[in-house]
């Protein structure tokens, strides 16, 4: 898409819907799953280790767990005490790692303070390191003529969104804001990949609204309530928002809502196409964890 370029404060930005991208990515799993177990009678399987009591990742767990159920993906959970010891899920992994019925394994992060979370990814076989989150699948990712097995599953559902709603990435100026290891870096690896050119702004970026003024497509990732204004976008700029930050909010059930780190309403009169959040990026990534941990059973039984 070489977007509609809106100028006048009338102008609004088309809705990249996430839901329903991932839904019908979902329904796309399924339908693979069904013709590989009516094929060959091996049904994928997905191995979630969940360490501590935090509720925003029990939620995550449980609808992974939910999503794989109506994909027809087996799953298989462990979940330990938030003061258990490091050894103890690397024991998990390592019995995970031999299992024959279990194709991806994937660890929720953040683990508790206590536990070693590069020991922890490490352990993980990269054959079934479907978050790709594994030091050779990222490094992989970074280098030219390598190809990782596994890509992270949020960068990858921002790439598939960006594909799926007809935006041209190669040859445009993509500005990824925020470099985490799960989801700035490897987007911005991601994007690179695709044959954009690519500019990382961070914390220590001198002048950020000026990078971002500059960018075709820009990617949000640092976790800061609308951080990024309509004043920072080029006009016609395609935009995903991974951020998703609670802020207080009494008219609200749950007394906050969820906001992405991008100012919504002034992005909408300026870019030409934007992620909302809830329902842009966040449902994408599940649909890629699936994607994956289908990829991995085909590639383990050969598959195609
Ligand atoms: N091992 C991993 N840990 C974490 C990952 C990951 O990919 N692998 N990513 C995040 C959490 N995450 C999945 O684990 C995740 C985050 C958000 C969503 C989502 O669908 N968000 C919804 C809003 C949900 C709500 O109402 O609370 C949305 O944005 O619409 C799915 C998965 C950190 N840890
Ligand atoms: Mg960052």
């Amino acid at each position: 898409m070489d977007a509609p370029q809106p100028s006048g404060a009338e102008a609004s930005a088309k809705v990249i819907d996430g839901k329903l991208v991932a839904q019908q990515i979902r329904e796309e799993i399924a339908a693979e799953v069904s013709r590989m177990k009516d094929a060959i009678g091996a049904v994928p399987g997905l191995a979630v280790i969940l360490v501590g009591d935090r509720k925003d990742s029990a939620t995550y767990v449980r609808n992974k767990k939910k999503a794989c159920e109506a994909a027809g993906i087996n799953s298989f959970e462990v979940r330990l005490q938030e003061d258990s010891a490091e050894a103890e899920v690397l024991k998990h992994i390592a019995a995970f790692n031999d299992d024959p019925a279990v194709h991806g394994i994937l660890v929720q992060l953040p683990l508790p303070k206590h536990m070693n979370e590069e020991n922890v990814l490490n352990a993980v076989s990269i054959e079934k390191d479907v978050d790709g989150f594994h030091p050779l699948n990222i490094g992989r990712l970074a280098m030219r003529g390598r190809d990782p097995l596994f890509v992270p599953c949020t960068p990858k559902g921002c790439i598939e969104l960006l594909r799926r709603s007809g935006v041209q990435i190669s040859g445009k100026r993509a500005v990824v804001i925020g470099r985490s290891n799960i989801v700035g870096m490897p987007a911005a690896l991601l994007l690179q990949r695709e044959d954009a050119t690519v500019t990382i702004v961070h914390s220590r970026t001198k002048n950020p609204e000026e990078i971002v003024k500059q960018a075709d497509i820009v990617v949000s990732a640092v976790g800061q309530s609308n951080m990024v204004r309509g004043s920072w976008l080029k006009p016609g700029a395609v935009v995903i928002d991974v951020g998703i930050n609670a802020v207080e909010d009494a008219s609200c059930s749950r007394g906050y809502k969820l906001v992405g780190d991008v100012c919504y309403e002034e992005a909408s009169k300026v870019a030409s196409a934007v992620t909302p959040v809830p329902g842009g990026v966040g449902p994408m990534t599940i649909a890629m964890l699936l994607s994956n941990t289908l990829a991995s059973a085909k590639r383990i039984h050969n598959f195609q």
